[in-house]
């Protein structure tokens, strides 16, 4: 592909700098994190309990100077320390001595200042050793500097394992600072621009002016010009957002930040805000520099509006250091921020302020020309054949975003390969489309009687989409079964639609309960196999009596927010929300009702489409309006 999406690194640093050398090795972490600190803690304990038992051998009896004379006179002394008054001493092995010991074989005692006795001619004639160095070591010395280490040792250990955290919490902070990255300009003809960009020029016309300011920033401050700190993309995934920032500073040829808020979040209070200060000040030394923070909404969302990562302390105080480093812009640094978001509409307002994201640039699917424009560019560097018809492939495409469709030209790409072609046909693009769209085809073997009633689900729905007026066609209708699907009927409209009747959402929910009307027109059974149909008829009914206005009953009124975390939300009443419940049963019915009627009033058409789908496998467009008998071409169609 010619724009490959950026590979997503992991987060070592929080933030990557286009053209910037390749990220060190992984993060290292302390082994285990909390788990190690307290095996740490349990090894330095047992340690100490060991050293203290093998010290507390020597935790002799105090005996009495009278007990030693007696034991030293008895000969069964047979070594001593002594300093001072004081005496350490061990008598001789059991053996040496038959009679006459006392129940230990060391003792200590006390020497008092009135004896005068000669306890050193004793000691010579009774042979016992008299040494300077202790006999046995102290306990109490030792034991106590043992005692009193281990409380520093944990300190010690604990301190360790918390910097070394927070260091790598923070890109190599406190204890193994790495040097920050260094922003290197992206080559020339790598360079993202607008050329890379399609179908949403009037977004690129907005940030046209960013472009000049960060291309001649100083005209800017000799004019006393302030440009807005923060642009803000707004739009759902996939609408080429992160390509767009990236296409700013590429047009204006400046180094390129970009870190997703959620990266910034640890679960360690300060730690993003640390990072953020860090990313700005990168930012300000190479200025004029683009900062592009992706899903923004992650640590923007209204305060005490749940969700998202870390704390709510530490989501909010990265966003505020955020908020003030945008703050502190003079207007003439030439740093610019651009943040995207597919959640505009849950983002704290504080953030929209004057002098902060004050632009919001809304980047939406693109439509028909856009769509072909996208694959244009996508398709720049692959062989096609000349009957590749891009404008035809974008026609059938609506909804379907730059990232889908960049998705759709590799995979056509990788489907020629796959079949050793030398370029890339339109037969490559429309299995590739139906991949995309479908979900791969799944080899399956089925028993002829689940074969044929599929048949007729698939048939339902696909005569029912046929008969409905101002329906979408029928573009193909399979009994091959993909992904979760056992068959598939593909109805796509001939032109984008941007707003839609109630006669045509009642028309889809009828195509959707066709298969389920079908199996139990002609089986009178019902099958597990209509779940997903179930799903999207709901949903439909949903909308248009909930959001819509289209049930009198319930009235113009917004009753369920979009807001799909609040499904029966904020303003509607219980008894609001019955009638709604109770009016979409009523819609649903009506068309279950319509559904069935249809089918039996056309069982002919029914059953020949369903011959022919058992034949085939999988009509087209044109071979299932032929096999049900119906005379209805598409637009594009007609038109070529
Ligand atoms: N308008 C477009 N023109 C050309 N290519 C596009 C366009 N929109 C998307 N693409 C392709 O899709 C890829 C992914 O788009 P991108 O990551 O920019 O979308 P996004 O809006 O940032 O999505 P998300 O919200 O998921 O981050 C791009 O790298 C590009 O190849
Ligand atoms: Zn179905």
């Amino acid at each position: 592909m010619s724009t490959p999406a950026p590979p997503r690194q992991t987060p070592d640093k929080p933030w990557r700098s286009e053209g910037a050398p390749p990220p060190p090795s992984p993060r290292k972490r302390m082994p285990g994190g909390w788990g190690g600190l307290i095996l740490t803690a349990l090894v330095v304990y047992l340690l100490a309990n060991l050293v203290l038992s093998f010290f507390s051998e020597g935790d002799e009896p105090t005996i009495s100077y009278t007990e030693f004379s007696r034991q030293v006179d008895a000969g069964n002394v047979s070594k001593i320390y002594s300093k001072g008054d004081a005496i350490q001493g061990q008598l001789k092995k059991e053996a040496d001595v038959p009679g006459g010991k006392g129940d230990y074989t060391k003792f200590t005692t006390q020497r008092p200042a009135f004896a005068d006795d000669d306890l050193w001619a004793q000691l010579t004639a009774k042979k016992v050793t008299v040494t300077a160095k202790p006999v046995v070591q102290q306990r109490s010395f030792l034991s106590n500097l043992l005692i009193a280490l281990a409380p520093m040792l944990l300190l010690i250990a604990l301190w360790i394992l918390v910097a070394r955290r927070m260091g790598a919490a923070m890109g190599g902070g406190a204890l193994r600072r790495k040097p920050p990255p260094k922003p290197v300009e992206v080559e020339a003809g790598k360079r993202t621009t607008f050329a890379d960009v399609a179908g949403i020029d009037e977004v690129e016309g907005e940030l046209n002016d960013v472009v000049d300011f960060l291309k001649h920033p100083d005209a800017y401050r000799k004019m006393g010009a302030r440009m807005p700190g923060g642009v803000l993309l707004a739009g759902p995934p996939g609408t080429g957002k992160t390509l767009l920032a990236r296409a700013v500073a590429g047009e204006a040829g400046v180094p390129f930040f970009s870190a997703s808020a959620s990266e910034f979040i640890e679960m360690i209070v300060g730690v993003g805000a640390g990072r953020v200060r860090e990313l700005f000040a990168e930012a300000r030394k190479v200025a004029p520099a683009i900062i592009f923070i992706d899903e923004i909404d992650t640590i923007g969302r209204v305060r005490g509006g749940g969700g998202g990562l870390g704390g709510h302390d530490e989501r909010e105080q990265t966003l505020n250091q955020i908020l003030t480093e945008m703050d502190g812009f003079s207007g003439s640094e030439g740093v610019v921020v651009l943040a995207a978001t597919n959640r505009a509409d849950v983002l704290d307002p504080a953030l929209t302020r004057p002098g902060r994201f004050d632009r919001v640039v809304q980047v939406s699917p693109p439509d028909r020309a856009g769509r072909e424009a996208i694959l244009r560019i996508h398709t720049r560097e692959i062989p096609l054949s000349g009957d590749v018809d891009l404008a035809r492939i974008a026609r059938t495409t609506p909804g379907m975003t730059g990232a889908e469709l960049a998705n759709l030209a590799n995979e056509a790409a990788l489907n020629a390969v796959k079949h050793h072609q030398s370029e890339v046909t339109q037969q490559d693009l429309s299995s590739a489309l139906e991949k995309v769209q479908l979900g791969a085809e799944r080899p399956l073997v089925m028993p002829y009687e689940e074969r044929r009633r599929t048949a007729y689900h698939e048939s339902g729905h696909a005569l029912l989409g046929m008969l409905q007026p101002g329906a979408d066609p029928v573009r193909k209708v399979t009994i091959v079964p993909r992904g979760r699907a056992l068959g598939v009927t593909l109805s796509t409209p001939d032109a984008d639609r941007y707003a839609y009747t109630e006669e045509y959402l009642r028309g889809r929910i009828i195509g959707a309960l066709g298969g389920m009307a079908a199996e139990h027109v002609v089986f009178s059974v019902i099958t597990t196999g209509a779940e997903s149909d179930l799903e999207q008829v709901t949903s439909l009914a949903r909308g248009m009596v909930g959001r819509w206005g289209m049930s009198e009953r319930v009235g113009r009124l917004t009753a369920i927010p979009m807001d799909s975390q609040q499904p029966y939300g904020l303003s509607a009443a219980p008894r609001t929300l019955d009638t709604v419940d109770d009016e979409m049963r009523r819609i649903v019915d009506e068309c279950y009702e319509s559904a069935c009627r249809q089918l039996r009033d056309n069982r002919d058409r029914l059953d020949a489409l369903a011959a022919a789908l058992l034949e085939n496998e999988t009509l087209e467009q044109e071979a299932a309006y032929q096999a049900a008998g119906i005379n209805r071409l598409s637009k594009d169609d007609s038109s070529g």
